[in-house]
């Protein structure tokens, strides 16, 4: 066991999470507070602030792949610059096929709100429960929004595909020839997938999926791509010590040098308090939230969602982010779960800490909350909003489930599920209850530098890597030495560095691995 250290943390997020925004629910703070606070009306930083992008030749190879149509997987380490490069293509994408013909999704609700798109289950129509493709085609068909959604789309965006499993892939592939009446992989749809096996596993393996565990099983998985890419350059770390370090636990190794690095790397300073706090699982996440609230002793207001519709959806809806119950009270630090103002920065994901109450008689709030008062947040980017319920929905068919609960959860901590994607300047993370494959790595790769990082409970044999992937990804090395690849330039199977296409099950079909 390594020795836990830590350093004290103020949390950037950079990526944010959520389902899909409304918004019309928010207002800017006004009127008086039972605390006394007042908040700073519409006195918003614009906290959109514009990173300089300076694109990698494989990040524009990709772009270029797009602008010609082609369907691209890609994957390469955490803060390879994943997200970013599929935020740019789905710009590109709207413009060549048109916003409405395009569709973003991501496995879980997190990670789609963090490009916006919403779920891949609510877009592709098949509801929670998973069956065999023909039942999935049977009820999509019945769903006459969902059928008109695959009829339409033109290209299909999937981020965190580490997430999905093959036999969701495979039955997707089916319904998207099935429905375009198109014999060609994924009924001819341009295919964006992007993620980073190494990370987070599929949550639930399909009974059925002989054997078969992660997307790139699937069989139609090589047909589904004109280019396959591995990004190698880190961005979100730049010190080559702890690049190194995380791309040992990437692979499962435990190099004893960079586990000292680690360990040294810790301090035993107790954490600020605003130090976000990963945790593996979701009772350490509770724990920690609720005794963080407990010990600042200020009165509780408590808000209970108010749930409507069918029965069925509405457990759906108790699986997601939004909380059945949640108090509040002044200095809870909280993280919002919805986007309100996306040019303001209040994105799903967004920190802050709770300033005040604000007295309300509107009958939305006397709904949730029986003293009728909404929290006043003070968010980290300086914005002070009075925060007020929204509305989440689950679909399916005609069936409809409303929750109507406020847009926050607490913020101490969180589970290291919800952080796949996010870039922290500094975190706390106690990893000795680590159960998932990759689910270190994910923990780690989070942190910008060594001295962001806190590590409280850490057991080396808790980096796991599974078998097949890390046979997936010797693919991507053995094609590359074979490849003779040179400067990031791209070859085809020939070796000719064209990338010029072969024919495989019908469809053109261009295999670059580029280092
Ligand atoms: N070409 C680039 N130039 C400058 N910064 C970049 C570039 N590409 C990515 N970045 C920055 O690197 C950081 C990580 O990028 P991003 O979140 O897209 O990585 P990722 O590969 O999706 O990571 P993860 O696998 O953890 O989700 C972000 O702050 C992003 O702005």
């Amino acid at each position: 066991m390594l020795g836990m250290k830590f350093f004290g943390c103020a949390l950037s997020a950079h990526r944010n999470f959520s389902t899909k925004i409304t918004g019309k629910n928010s207002k800017w703070a006004q009127g008086k507070y039972k605390s006394g606070y007042k908040a700073r009306e519409g006195e918003a930083k614009n906290t959109k602030t514009r990173e300089r992008v300076q694109w990698t030749d494989q990040q524009k190879q990709v772009m270029s792949a797009i602008s010609e149509g082609k369907s691209v997987f890609i994957t390469g380490s955490a803060g390879t610059g994943k997200t970013i490069l599929v935020k740019h293509i789905i710009k590109q994408l709207k413009k060549r096929h048109g916003p409405s013909k395009v569709f973003v999704t991501a496995p879980t609700g997190v990670a789609a709100c963090a490009i916006s798109g919403q779920t891949l289950h609510s877009f592709a129509g098949i509801g929670c429960a998973m069956a065999d493709r023909d039942t999935l085609l049977h009820r999509i068909s019945k769903n006459d929004k969902a059928y008109k959604r695959w009829r339409k789309a033109e290209a299909l965006v999937l981020d965190e595909s580490s997430m999905v499993d093959a036999e969701l892939f495979e039955s997707l592939d089916f319904i998207a020839r099935a429905i375009k009446q198109v014999d060609e992989v994924w009924g001819g749809i341009q295919l964006v997938v992007s993620g980073d096996f190494f990370q987070l596993p599929p949550v639930k393996p399909q009974q059925n999926s002989g054997g078969k565990e992660f997307a790139f099983e699937a069989e139609c998985w090589d047909s589904s791509f004109d280019l396959q890419v591995n990004l190698t350059k880190v961005f979100r770390q730049s010190d080559p010590q702890l690049i190194k370090l995380l791309q040992g636990i990437r692979r499962g190794e435990s190099d004893p040098e960079d586990l000292k690095l680690l360990e040294q790397s810790c301090s035993k300073a107790e954490p600020d308090p605003t130090v976000v706090q990963l945790y593996p699982r979701n009772e350490d996440v509770n724990r920690v939230n609720s005794s963080r609230l407990a010990s600042l002793g200020n009165e509780l207001v408590v808000y209970t969602a108010v749930d409507s519709g069918e029965d069925s959806l509405k457990r759906q809806l108790e699986q997601g982010i939004a909380p059945k119950e949640i108090a509040l009270c002044e200095d809870a630090r909280v993280m919002l779960v919805k986007n309100l103002n996306t040019w303001r920065g209040l994105v799903n994901g967004a920190t802050g800490t709770v300033t005040g109450f604000y007295e309300s008689e509107d009958v939305g709030v006397t709904r949730i909350c029986d003293d009728g008062l909404l929290p006043v947040v003070r968010f980290d980017s300086g914005l002070e909003m009075t925060i007020e319920p929204n509305t989440w929905t689950a679909n399916e068919g005609d069936s409809v489930a409303k929750r109507e609960q406020l847009p926050l959860i607490l913020a101490w901590a969180s589970s290291i599920h919800k952080c796949q994607g996010m870039t922290l300047d500094r975190l706390h993370t106690d990893l000795s209850r680590a159960f998932e494959n990759g689910m270190v790595y994910v923990a780690l790769s989070r942190v910008r530098s060594l001295e962001g990082l806190y590590l409280s409970g850490f057991d080396p044999s808790k980096i796991k890597v599974h078998p097949k992937v890390a046979q997936f990804y010797n693919k991507f090395t053995s094609e590359q030495d074979k490849e003779g690849e040179d400067d990031n330039v791209s070859q085809n199977k020939n070796g000719s560095n064209d990338n010029s296409s072969q024919e495989i099950n019908g469809r053109k079909y261009m295999r670059a691995y580029i280092k």
